[in-house]
Parts: structure tokens; C-alpha cells; sequence
């Protein structure tokens, strides 16, 4: 399933690259505001941090939620207290755009990450263009010195690379490219199955000092709380929040309880 998905977004990007050369997108980079501060902002003693994403479709599930308005939706996101937001930008399998990366930072302060299928050095200038502060870098989809490069690239560009992985070699893998933030990703992209137990697992080999995100899966508040437990920074929820009518209410309720009184005692 990701080598399929890496062939569409590859084809999809030679398009992007005939039509507006690499400098040009620098340029634009060069005059959008600086990128956001995320490490600290993740990274929070007394509360777990919400990254809300704004996601029309996935592979798994097929549509997932008409989004019409995908400015508005990031802004009752933002509204309801989450720390980041997340937009998907890769076209085939997830219905995203860079579109949608515009509309989304045309309405929100806080930092955006764009979540795609990064294979290419161009994909983070072109993050970096449409005012993203942090960029999906997927272990599984990159072999080490390419990962390193990236991780170093997305950083210098003043940046924070999130680096996904699913299992502890891949945590490794993303700790010795020097990543700050790392990802634990519930669904196998693989296999597109959820395994909520795969955050617990993995993350006590993630190095102390390195945020650590829970991505997947999170159903609501009590999914929250079991992840702060077992250690998370923040947590990364996409289908539980478009798929409800009150998204600023649910995103409350879920920045709420990672604030629970009874995590401090894990968090210090
Ligand atoms: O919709 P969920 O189960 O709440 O998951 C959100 C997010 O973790 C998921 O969209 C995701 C995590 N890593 C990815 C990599 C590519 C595309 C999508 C993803």
C-alpha cells in the first residue's frame, strides 16, 4: 500500500515540478513568515497536546466527511484549543491539496503540519511555501541518508520534521537522523490495520528529550488519557473529529482530558 501511494504521489510531484521550477518555490519560501516554533509548544509538563487534522479521505475508509470548508473547519479546531493542525495534502488516496494548506493557514495562528508522502527535497520547500511550520517525514517510505538529509533540510528551513515510525528499529532509524519529534503511528501503512497497543510498545525506546506524538486511532478522551499514560506528548486525531458535528466541542473535550489533573504525576 505505501509503495503504491509513493508511485501516485511521485507522478503527482513531476507534474508540480514541470509547472513551477524549484527556484520559484524558494522565492515564495523566502516571502512567506517564518516558520513556528513546535518542539515547546508539543512538549508541555501540564497538558498533552491536540494535533487536529483536517482529512477528507483515507485509504482504509474511503470519504471520510464532505469538507466544504476546510478554513472553517481548522478555525472551530483552533477555536476548541488544539495546539497544531494537521492538513493532508496528497491528492489520490486522501482527496488533500495544497489547496487546502492555503485555506487552513489563511485561518489559523497556531503552527500547521503538512502531512503527505515526502520523497523529495522539493516537497519541504514546498511546505515551507504554503506556511507550514512542520512536515510529515515518513521512515518506512525513506532510506536512512535520504531520511537524514530531509530531517536536516526540513530543520534548516526553521521547521520541525515529525518523523513517523511504527516499531522500535524505525525509532532508531528516526532518533540517529536527528529527529526532535517522533511519531507513532497505531496504523500499519502496510497493512492499514489499527493497533492501539503499538504506542505503548514502541514508545519507552523513543530517547528521552524527543517529543513523542501517538498518531491514529484516538476515538475520543478515554483514548487520550491511555496514551498520556503511556507516555505521549500529544496525540494526532483525524477521523474521530471530521466525522462529528460539533468539531470544536470534541476537540474541547479532548484537550480537556490530556489536561487531567491525574496525568501530572505521569508528565513530570
Ligand atoms: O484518522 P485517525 O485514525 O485519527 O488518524 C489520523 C492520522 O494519524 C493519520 O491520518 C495518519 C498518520 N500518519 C499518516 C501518514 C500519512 C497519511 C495519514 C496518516
Amino acid at each position: 500500500m505505501l509503495d503504491e501511494i509513493v508511485a501516485g504521489v511521485r507522478e503527482d510531484l513531476a507534474v508540480r515540478e514541470a509547472a513551477t521550477p524549484l527556484d520559484l518555490v524558494k522565492e515564495r519560501a523566502a516571502r512567506v513568515p517564518g516558520a513556528k516554533e513546535c518542539v515547546s509548544r508539543l512538549r508541555d509538563d501540564e497538558a498533552v497536546a491536540v494535533i487536529a487534522e483536517v482529512k477528507r479521505s483515507s485509504p482504509s475508509r474511503g470519504p471520510l466527511a464532505t469538507i466544504t470548508d476546510p478554513a472553517a473547519l481548522a478555525a472551530e479546531y483552533e477555536k476548541g484549543g488544539a495546539h497544531c493542525i494537521s492538513v493532508l495534502t496528497e491528492q489520490r488516496r486522501f482527496n488533500g491539496s495544497l489547496a487546502d494548506l492555503d485555506a487552513v493557514r489563511g485561518a489559523v495562528d497556531i503552527p500547521i503540519l503538512r502531512k503527505d508522502f515526502v520523497v523529495s527535497p522539493y516537497q519541504i520547500w514546498e511546505a515551507r511555501a504554503h506556511g507550514a511550520d512542520v512536515v510529515l517525514l515518513i521512515v518506512a517510505a525513506l532510506e536512512q541518508t535520504v531520511l537524514t538529509s530531509f530531517v536536516e533540510r526540513v530543520h534548516s528551513l526553521g521547521m520541525t520534521a515529525l518523523v513517523e515510525v511504527h516499531d522500535t528499529e524505525e525509532v532508531a532509524r528516526a532518533a540517529d537522523a536527528g529527529a526532535r519529534v517522533i511519531g507513532v503511528n497505531a496504523r500499519d501503512l502496510k497493512t492499514l490495520e489499527v493497533d492501539r497497543d503499538t504506542f505503548a510498545r514502541v514508545a519507552p525506546s523513543i530517547p528521552a528529550g524527543i517529543v513523542k506524538i501517538a498518531e491514529s486511532g484516538v476515538r475520543g478522551p478515554h483514548d487520550v488519557m491511555d496514551f498520556a499514560r503511556a507516555g505521549a506528548d500529544a496525540v494526532l486525531v483525524g477521523e474521530a473529529l471530521v466525522t462529528d458535528d460539533a468539531p470544536r466541542q470534541s476537540v474541547a473535550d479532548l484537550v480537556a482530558a490530556g489536561a487531567h489533573p491525574s496525568l501530572r504525576a505521569v508528565r513530570r
